[in-house]
């Protein structure tokens, strides 16, 4: 059996704390699995529940029943536990992009020196080797967020969040930046849960997709991309993505009308 990196057990959540009723329900006794090394991705419309799900694995927020296991752990504080990648990189504009990308490591008790040491070891691997010393201002989006990568896999954690990362960026930077994430999850190994409001993204990136249909989310329903890897962007046309295509537009467009 494949070990697990994640998992939900009957997993409810409402941001009204105190007097609830169901219908402030996001989560109602959700349970899914994911696979060690895994790429998912999460879609839903807006408001649907995708980064409160984050906030519950983050630790940003607590269930009101069921557990959550991470790497079959059961932790009373997640925080620090997976790592987090947000929509805007929240790099801070006064530290250069080492000092940036170190923060991590100092804030888990690495001293400075020993931290930038680790960080310079993997610039060349994050494509931001020369550009150490300059500051996020200097840098376009695609880079910014190469830093932000590397700061969540510098968490430590095998599992990766990352939120709509590539959403503000052109469509060119973002294609480069799908293919660059491709090759560093394979070279690092992680599990990674992907959202992103787009269909071909995630079809491009995905083993599994999952789409949040309903609200309160009780259960997800689950696509599995019919393709091989390595991939290339041309195989999201191939008839059986394109009908796996259609069908996750149709769920979509279902929960939107009601
Ligand atoms: N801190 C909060 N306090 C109260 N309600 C919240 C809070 N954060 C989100 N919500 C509500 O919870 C529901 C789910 O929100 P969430 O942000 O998880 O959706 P989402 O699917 O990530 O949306 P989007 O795609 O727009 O980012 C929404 O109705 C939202 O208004």
């Amino acid at each position: 059996m494949s070990k697990k990196s994640l998992n939900f057990k009957d997993v409810s959540f409402s941001y009204t704390k105190g007097q609830r009723s169901d219908s402030d329900k996001i989560l109602d006794k959700l349970s899914f699995d994911v696979n060690q090394g895994e790429f998912i991705s999460i879609i839903g419309p807006s408001g649907s529940g995708k980064s409160t799900l984050f906030r519950l694995i983050t630790g940003l927020e607590q269930p009101l029943d069921g557990d959550i296991l991470i790497n079959d752990q059961s932790f009373p504080n997640r925080f620090g536990k997976v790592g987090y990648m947000p929509q805007k990189d929240l790099l801070m504009p006064w530290r250069t992009i080492l000092a940036n990308a170190a923060l991590p490591l100092e804030l888990r008790g690495v001293n400075k020196e020993e931290a930038y040491k680790q960080v310079k070891s993997l610039l060349d691997d994050f494509g931001l080797k020369g550009v150490e010393q300059k500051y996020p201002g200097d840098l376009s989006g695609g880079m910014r967020q190469r830093v932000s990568f590397l700061r969540s896999v510098l968490s430590g954690s095998n599992v990766l969040l990352l939120d709509e990362p590539f959403s503000a960026l052109d469509a060119i930077t973002r294609l480069i930046m799908q293919e660059w994430l491709i090759e560093q999850w394979s070279r690092w190994e992680k599990t990674i849960l992907f959202i992103t409001h787009d269909v071909d993204e995630a079809l491009f990136l995905s083993d599994r997709i999952f789409v949040f249909t309903e609200t309160p989310v009780c259960q997800l329903n689950e696509v599995i991309v019919p393709l091989k890897r390595p991939r290339d962007i041309r195989d999201i046309h191939v008839p059986e993505v394109l009908s796996v295509k259609e069908q996750l537009i149709n769920q979509l467009r279902k929960q939107v009308k009601r």
